[in-house]
């Protein structure tokens, strides 16, 4: 692919250009450190440094062009080295990438996930089952990346990557032969002060629901839901057939619907409300349920093999999405009924211990009444939650996950998720402020140890028969976030390691889910 960075320019709000547009571009990047001769370097400003101040460094570098933001760029010109200035250069990078690596979204069936509960899962499960009905499938999503039959851990700690990732990784995708991308499309990716996905082409867009979550970022529930709906906005870039996919039974489907070009086939599936893809979940228990479908393609029973109604729902999505591919509903339904779920999603950890222990995602309000409210009437003994929230995240669902776990759990273990730049025990006590709200108190209903290995072994050692330790917020996450460095981390692992220190261990069950090799 031979660019000059005339061709990279369509869709960029440029100011104006300084320099030759005929130059040569050979890699695209918005780390100075990355740039090597040839690349076209996008500066950014962001929350802990500013790119514009890395121009002499990435031009030191062999950098052929820069992108700069006007807002914050001082000048003046560099000499030989073109510039071209534009309104947002973060906005700019999608565009950018889009051009850069030929627009790959066109090329392949891209279908994007949103929504606040369920992402990873209905990615996945999405991407399975149109691989098992024998499409060639890429998948991006919070845990894994899949090209075809390679699938290695998302480890660049973001969901949705930055544009330049997301375009690279579309691009190996068409040249594996892949015919379909699946992607997780967070919020802030959607968001057009970012605006990561601009570019892809979408052919289908599903809403899963929408809750509480990433407040601080958009600002309000309201701008929160627009960011998001911007998944459907995205579909007018598709020339061809688009589907809008939403959840019947999330009140604020219509909004997502009002979003989608005109054009665009709406889509609605349901367990409750009703649905052009009606479920009725006829048969539910820890291990899955049955769900009873009838659709514009016919009517089947799906075995859904993941636990909660949550995951009925999360299915009946996937099987939406893969009846507008024209995969016949029989097809569908045999290849649902073997799905498995991604990493560190309920996954049981057992060493023959005589109490139950499950490590999960969860790390927002939303999901913790869904996973307490499922597995409590499951636990004969006490359920036992270890969990922290986020630094440099949402400060306001801190205190609302401790009420929510000291309401519904018997003992809390508060401790570190990722502290980033702020004090971990200012993080934890704004969560134990939610748990005394809740009646808990110190010693009795909550213990707070920020070191996670430490609250891991402490929730176990607790632990008595019947019992159920849930281990939430890191899931597949293979690292903790302090200021100044970040610790390998494996959540299951380290559950491995405290059970064994315990005693347990002789009868090692390794989890489905981690038993492919990745
Ligand atoms: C909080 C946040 O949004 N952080 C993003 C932000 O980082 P930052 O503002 O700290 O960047 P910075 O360190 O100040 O650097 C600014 C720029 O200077 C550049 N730089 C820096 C140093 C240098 O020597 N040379 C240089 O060029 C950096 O590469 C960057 O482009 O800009 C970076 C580059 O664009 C992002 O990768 C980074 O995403 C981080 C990893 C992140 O955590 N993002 C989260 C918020 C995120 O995207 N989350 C969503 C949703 C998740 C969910 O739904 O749960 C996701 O899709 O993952």
């Amino acid at each position: 692919m031979s660019k000059t960075l005339a061709d990279l320019l369509p869709g960029v709000a440029v100011q104006h250009v300084i320099g030759d547009l005929a130059v040569p571009i050979r890699s695209l990047v918005y780390d100075s450190r990355r740039v090597e001769p040839g690349s076209l370097f996008v500066a950014i400003r962001g929350q802990h440094s500013d790119g514009h101040q890395f121009l002499a460094q990435a031009i030191s570098r062999g950098a052929a062009a820069l992108v700069v933001d006007q807002r914050y760029w001082q000048g003046p010109a560099p000499a030989g080295v073109p510039v071209v200035v534009v309104a947002d250069s973060r906005v700019a990078l999608a565009p950018l990438a889009a051009a850069f690596y030929d627009y790959p979204g066109r090329a392949l069936v891209t279908i994007g996930i949103t929504g606040t509960k369920g992402k990873s899962t209905t990615t996945d499960l999405t991407a399975q089952l149109l691989a098992a009905a024998g499409r060639a499938v890429g998948m991006m999503s919070t845990v894994d990346f899949q090209i075809g039959a390679r699938r290695w851990p998302n480890d660049t700690r973001q969901s949705t990557p930055e544009a330049p990732e997301v375009q690279a990784l579309l691009r190996e995708m068409v040249a594996a032969g892949c015919d379909t991308a699946v992607i997780e499309a967070t919020s802030h990716a959607l968001s057009p002060r970012w605006g990561r996905l601009v570019g892809c082409a979408f052919a289908v867009a599903v809403m899963l629901n929408i809750g509480h979550e990433h407040l601080d970022y958009h600002g309000s529930f309201e701008q929160y839901r627009a960011d998001k709906a911007q998944l459907f906005a995205l579909l007018a870039e598709r020339a061809g057939p688009t589907w809008a996919i939403v959840n019947a039974d999330d009140p604020n489907h219509h909004h997502f619907l009002a979003a989608a070009p005109a054009t665009a086939t709406r889509l609605r599936y349901g367990l409750n409300e009703p649905a052009e893809v009606q479920g009725r979940l006829i048969q539910s228990g820890p291990m899955g349920s049955v769900v009873r479908v009838s659709s514009p393609w016919g009517e089947a029973d799906l075995t859904v093999p993941l636990p909660g109604r949550f995951n009925a729902s999360n299915a009946l999505a996937a099987l939406t999405v893969a009846l507008t591919q024209g995969i016949p509903l029989a097809t569908a339904a045999a290849a649902l009924a073997s799905v498995r779920a991604p990493r560190g999603r309920m996954a049981p950890v057992n060493a023959g211990q005589p109490f139950g222990v499950i490590v999960d995602y969860a790390h927002n309000p939303d999901s913790f009444e869904q996973i307490f409210a499922m597995l409590r009437p499951q636990v004969q003994g006490r359920m036992i939650a270890v969990f922290g929230s986020a630094g440099e995240r949402d400060v306001a669902k801190r205190a609302i996950q401790g009420e929510i776990a000291g309401r519904m759990c018997d003992l809390l273990v508060l401790t570190d998720e990722d502290p980033r730049g702020e004090d971990r025990e200012a993080i934890i006590a704004q969560i134990a402020a939610g748990a005394e709200q809740a009646g808990k108190r110190a010693g009795s209903g909550y213990l707070c140890i920020p070191d996670r290995a430490q609250a891991i072994r402490a929730a176990l050692a607790a632990a008595r028969p019947g019992d159920l330790v849930l281990l939430l917020g890191k899931g597949h996450e293979g690292s903790i976030i302090y200021a100044d460095h970040s610790i390998p981390w494996d959540e299951e692992g380290e559950a491995r390691r405290a059970l064994a220190e315990l005693g347990y261990g002789n009868h090692v069950e390794m989890p489905e889910s981690s038993q492919e090799s990745r």
